[in-house]
């Protein structure tokens, strides 16, 4: 069945996600990274961009957080546009760890290749991989553009926040290294970690998120500035990653509640992809044990089921063409 929404659906799917969640109390601001512990807890922003480049967005939508580990999906996609989707799984994977996001564990327990570049061990590997290899001038920059096309707009680093990951990450520092024994890092290991560091440091707002997901949903062309960013073949492949380990340990609960694939950061940002439909990001400091936005996951389910985003149900939802302008 195919299930027709439009721009006022949307909205109004927000707005009440909005209202319903607002007042949830639950989580607890990422405090391993002294940044995101000062970070105001009941800031909470919703957005979604459709095919057309409209954006809708209630509360805190202009809000800068950290990216943090949303940013893994774009290096994800650059490292495949740049070489090919069966290299990155070639030379890193596509599997659920069913660990933490820092899991030195999982790297042990598949020592032949990091996983999936959405957890940290993948993702330091991805930066490795990064054209131009040796360069890290150049790699940053390649980084840096390929976010700003996704989300239609300049993004930069929260210097403050850079600083406070860089003097905290021992365990991502064990990782770097760890893959480096394993030949699983194609790269300066140190190179790359401090890449990484710098791109989960990037500040974005809700509505960029949306955006950028809206280019993955849209196979790779922006809605917004109509760039080609990506291959278009590399929406599933990304979609794939997401909804196999967005979530970590919790993503079989989440894709079993909403059917959608999506991605966290401990940042409180999730930004979800609806393949040929949207993209709905939400933001909210507070996270749950597995370092998952409490109150961005409650509205972006809710807004999933609402609007019958489920991937895996028998109603499809589509976006109903604009009606053509009188001349
Ligand atoms: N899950 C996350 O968002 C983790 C990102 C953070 N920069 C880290 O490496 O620990």
């Amino acid at each position: 069945m195919i299930q027709k929404i439009d721009k006022k659906a949307v909205q109004e799917a927000l707005r009440t996600a909005y209202e319903r969640c607002k007042n949830e109390t639950g989580g607890k601001n990422a405090d391993y990274i002294p940044y995101l512990a000062n970070v105001p807890s009941n800031l909470f922003g919703i957005a979604a961009c459709l095919p057309d480049g409209d954006v809708v967005a209630v509360g805190d939508v202009d809000y800068k957080f950290g990216i943090e580990s949303v940013s893994k999906v774009p290096t994800a996609i650059l490292a495949m546009n740049q070489y090919s989707g069966q290299e990155v799984l070639d030379k890193i994977g596509a599997d659920a760890t069913g660990l933490p996001f820092n899991s030195i564990m999982a790297i042990l327990l598949e020592n032949d290749h990091p996983s999936t570049p959405l957890v940290n061990a993948g993702a330091i590997s991805a930066c490795s991989m990064v054209k131009p290899v040796g360069d890290s001038n150049g790699k940053w920059k390649a980084i840096a553009s390929f976010i700003a096309d996704l989300a239609g707009s300049e993004v930069e680093v929260i210097d403050e926040l850079y600083k406070s990951e860089t003097a905290t990450n021992f365990n991502n520092k064990s990782i770097a290294w760890l893959l480096k024994n394993y030949n699983r890092i194609y790269d300066d290991p140190d190179m790359a970690l401090d890449i990484y560091t710098r791109q989960c440091s990037i500040g974005v707002t809700a509505k960029q998120l949306a955006t950028m997901a809206a280019t993955i949903a849209n196979s790779g062309v922006n809605p917004v500035t109509k760039k080609e960013v990506f291959k278009p073949e590399l929406t599933p492949k990304i979609a794939s990653m997401m909804a196999t380990v967005g979530f970590y340990e919790h993503t079989g609960d989440w894709l079993f509640t909403t059917g959608l694939p999506a991605k966290t950061g401990v940042g409180g940002g999730i930004m979800g992809v609806v393949p040929g439909v949207m993209g709905v990001a939400a933001f909210a400091p507070p996270l749950d044990e597995a370092g998952n936005s409490v109150k961005a996951q409650k509205a972006l389910a809710f807004i999933a089921g609402h609007l019958n985003l489920n991937l895996f149900g028998t109603t499809r939802c589509v976006m109903a063409e604009k009606e053509p302008v009188q001349a």
